[in-house]
């Protein structure tokens, strides 16, 4: 029997654990610790998942500090906000909910976030410290897909894990993150060849494709964890509609643990975006000289 990794009960315990160190640092910096959360035009899911995180930042105490923008916003002044946040003492983290509308570069504007502040992790400083295992920010799904592979696995060394996906908001970090404990990482993507039998090896599966249903049971080696970060809202022949991960969760009784979608990745995503945020703060106490520059640079 397969067990299934439970997303929720674990965000609500990592964002417990966020609440106390809150309070703690509220009480040293004198206010609680703030998030900018910044979201240009009105894209429908953005608009969900903005309001579901500033909902979860109040939960842990957290401030948010909502900035919403019209999609007709130009570059420059996106970019100028993100200067005015980067030096206000009262912000914290910056989150800057993607995708933006086409007329802005978003790799311009990650670029421009303070590294310190850069709670996303998407920061090139960030994925260098990462690909260097030197601290700094970690973005939340990669963050939260290691705090759920480890209510299973304690031991990394020598496993192998395939990672379906090469995107930089998933694909490439878990991967540094499952190679910092050791693991044997392949990264694999749409144009892989003989994806199945690479999967069928694998003692660990992280399914980031966007592909509903991709990984058959059949993939699946007997005993493997698998970790299914993919949401695509599909509609059913009745006309309803609902959410469906990467892989073929009703084949898969044969793995040792999986996820489900809903209720895996995505609730552990803003749970540790919460704790990037409480991190970010603590940072912000060690100063100008603390690990993670403070400045844009
Ligand atoms: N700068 C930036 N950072 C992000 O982290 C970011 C972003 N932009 N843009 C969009 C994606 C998507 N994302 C999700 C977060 C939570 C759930 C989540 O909680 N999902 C629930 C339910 C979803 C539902 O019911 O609609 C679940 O999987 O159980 C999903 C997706 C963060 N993203």
């Amino acid at each position: 029997m397969t067990a299934i990794i439970d997303g929720i009960a674990l965000a609500r315990r990592v964002s417990q654990e966020t609440a106390d160190t809150v309070s703690a640092l509220a009480v040293r910096l004198g206010q609680a610790p703030g998030l900018a959360v910044v979201l240009v035009g009105n894209d429908p899911a953005s608009e969900v998942y903005v309001g579901r995180k500033i909902r979860e930042c109040r939960k842990v105490g957290l401030r948010s500090i909502e900035h919403r923008l019209p999609a007709s916003t130009r570059e420059a002044e996106l970019l100028s906000l993100i200067a005015d946040l980067n030096v206000d003492p009262g912000v914290h983290g910056i989150l800057v909910q993607l995708p933006l509308p086409p007329h802005i570069d978003a790799g311009l504007v990650l670029d421009a976030i303070a590294p310190g502040k850069d709670v996303d992790g998407f920061h090139p400083v960030n994925v260098g410290r990462l690909s260097t295992g030197t601290g700094g920010l970690v973005p939340c799904t990669p963050l939260g897909i290691m705090m759920l592979l480890d209510t299973v696995i304690s031991d990394y060394r020598g496993l192998d894990a395939v990672v379906i996906g090469k995107s930089n908001i998933v694909g490439k970090p878990v991967a540094m993150l499952l190679l910092e404990r050791e693991a044997t990482v392949t990264v694999t993507h749409i144009e892989t060849r003989g994806l199945s039998e690479i999967v069928r090896k694998a003692d660990i599966v992280v399914a980031a494709a966007g592909s509903p249903g991709l990984v058959k049971g059949f993939w699946v080696k007997e005993g493997a964890v698998i970790i299914d970060v993919g949401i695509t809202r599909v509609t059913r022949p009745d006309g309803t509609s609902a959410l469906k991960g990467d892989v073929a969760f009703d084949e898969v009784q044969h793995a040792r643990a999986v996820t489900p979608v809903p209720g895996g990745v995505g609730p552990m995503t803003i749970a540790c975006l919460l704790s990037n945020t409480a991190k970010a703060a603590a940072l912000s106490l060690e100063g100008p000289g603390g690990r993670i520059a403070s400045s844009a640079g």
